[in-house]
């Protein structure tokens, strides 16, 4: 392997799953070197994490690396957004973090939706209808459920804030990650004061808004550190923001991301307010916004259909009316937190590879169902969907996407946006450039384009129709949620 030919700079994408960390060359995008290693996840009613997991992967992650991120100038951390982290006094946590896929504060996102003024009021005034998912409901369920672990916080970070303050020592976050908190005005840029005061949170435990492009800060002095003492830290930002800068988009282009959620997203200019509450209306890490809608169940719950049924996650055989809705882990898209798995039309002679293709239908039609509206009304239609995340690798996604949402579909061959536009943001930090502009220097999105095929809509009429009939029983809780 050749040496470097600018400054490395390290991206790191602490997602649910796992932590993965590469070292670039600034100046060509080239990965150096790159390192993995997973999380655990609570399985049950709740989805938990102690975060210092998330901190030892990124130590293992970048001791893969090995010497090359000792030598990196600047270093970036995405993380998997909204997830509550709780410290105490000495930044130790004091319960595992509450994650993204959690549903249990489910009834408190409805509260204070009713509370504070109804959906309009927040997708208005944060971007977004709180669900399950965002930071503040979880807030919420902490203190009806453990008020003595609110009581013993005295900081409250988002997963991504927590591994850069190990980095540097200081308390910050970016305003594409917080605007997934649910307590972050979207008009005003700023901390909502109200929203604050209404569920207990004191403006003081929560971390300072870098803006993009400042530092956040530089490694600390430390002999536990995984970099030089003096390297520059970015902001860093949430995973789905950090992908988007990793490809470099331009508003107009759509992009859906498979892997323990699926998300669909594009860049615009303009603040979103989507009062329906399928659109979450984040900002960018850059200054634009980031419309964009997320399923809680996407590629871990395909594949375990696929070990239910023991098959290969590619086996899938055409030709099916058996409709699969795979909502192992309660959704989000459409809002359905109550929800499991339900099947609808099984016969005799349905194969359990046409059933595996059901499941890949199901998890594919909520996403697409959300794709127009992430996109800005003069998007182009003819735009390829740019294919990402791990489930991007398997030929089974990427023909069900192609065949039921009609577009061309663009698989970049570059495995892991989240930590490439990470490494984007540092370069930027060192170059002056904006960390977009720096990836398309990269070339990042490059990869074969698969051709439009015609819209599935047989397949998407009768998915609708069964989601539709079904609305009382996948309303109604069961026996684990
Ligand atoms: N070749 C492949 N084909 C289909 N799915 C894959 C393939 N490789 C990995 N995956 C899926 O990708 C998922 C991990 O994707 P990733 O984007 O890394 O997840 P996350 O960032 O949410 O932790 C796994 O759940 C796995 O099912
Ligand atoms: O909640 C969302 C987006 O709103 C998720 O997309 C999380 O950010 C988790 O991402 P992955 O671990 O699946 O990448």
């Amino acid at each position: 392997m050749s040496a470097a030919e600018g400054p490395l700079v390290v991206g790191v994408d602490s997602s649910t799953q796992s932590t993965k960390a590469l070292v670039v060359d600034a100046s060509t995008g080239r990965v150096v070197a790159s390192g993995q290693a997973p999380h655990t996840v609570s399985s049950g009613a709740g989805r938990e994490t102690d975060p210092r997991q998330w901190w030892d992967a990124l130590c293992e992650a970048l001791r893969q690396c090995g010497d090359a991120a000792h030598e990196a100038a600047a270093v970036s951390v995405g993380g998997q957004q909204h997830g509550l982290v709780t410290l105490d006094g000495r930044g130790e946590p004091v319960r595992p973090a509450l994650l993204w896929n959690d549903v249990r504060s489910a009834p408190q996102a409805r509260l204070l939706t009713e509370e504070l003024g109804g959906a309009k009021f927040w997708a208005d005034r944060t971007g977004s209808v709180p669900a399950a998912s965002f930071t503040v409901t979880k807030w919420a369920w902490l203190a009806e459920h453990e008020p003595e672990a609110v009581r013993a916080t005295k900081a409250v970070r988002l997963p991504h804030d927590y591994l850069t303050e190990r980095l540097t020592g200081q308390g910050t976050t970016d305003r594409g990650d917080v605007s997934g908190t649910g307590w972050w005005a979207s008009g005003t840029e700023a901390y909502d004061e109200e929203i604050l005061a209404h569920v207990g949170l004191d403006p003081a435990l929560l971390p300072r808004v870098v803006r993009p492009g400042e530092v956040a800060g530089t490694v600390r002095d430390g002999h536990d550190l995984p970099f030089s003492r003096g390297t520059l830290v970015a902001p860093g930002t949430g995973d789905n923001a950090a992908a988007a800068l990793g490809l470099g988009v331009r508003p107009g282009v759509p992009v859906m991301s498979l892997g323990t959620s699926g998300t669909v997203y594009a860049v615009s200019r303009h603040r979103p307010a989507d009062p329906s509450g399928t659109v979450a209306g984040f900002a960018d890490a850059r200054g634009d916004w980031l419309p964009l809608a997320c399923t809680l169940n996407c590629t871990l719950a395909v594949d375990r259909v696929a070990a239910l049924l023991g098959l290969d996650r590619e086996a899938v055989e055409p030709g099916t009316a058996v409709t699969l809705l795979p909502y192992l882990d309660g959704e989000r898209t459409p809002n359905l937190p109550n929800a499991s798995g339900l099947l609808h039309g099984l016969r005799h002679d349905t194969t359990a590879g046409q059933l595996l293709q059901a499941a890949y239908d199901g998890a594919v039609h909520s996403l697409l169902g959300a794709l127009d509206l992430v996109l800005d009304e003069d998007a182009a239609p003819s735009e390829p969907l740019l294919l990402i995340g791990g489930g991007a690798r398997g030929t089974a996604w990427q023909e069900t996407v192609r065949r039921l949402s009609g577009r061309p579909v663009q698989v970049p061959e570059a495995r892991e946006l989240v930590a490439l536009g990470a490494a984007a943001q540092a370069a930027g930090l060192l170059t002056g450039e904006d960390p977009a502009a720096v990836a398309r220097r990269w070339d990042t999105a490059a990869g074969p384009v698969l051709d439009a095929v015609d819209r599935d809509e047989e397949t998407l009429a009768r998915i609708a129709g069964v989601l539709s009939d079904a609305a009382p029983l996948l309303e109604r809780p069961t026996d684990t949620h």
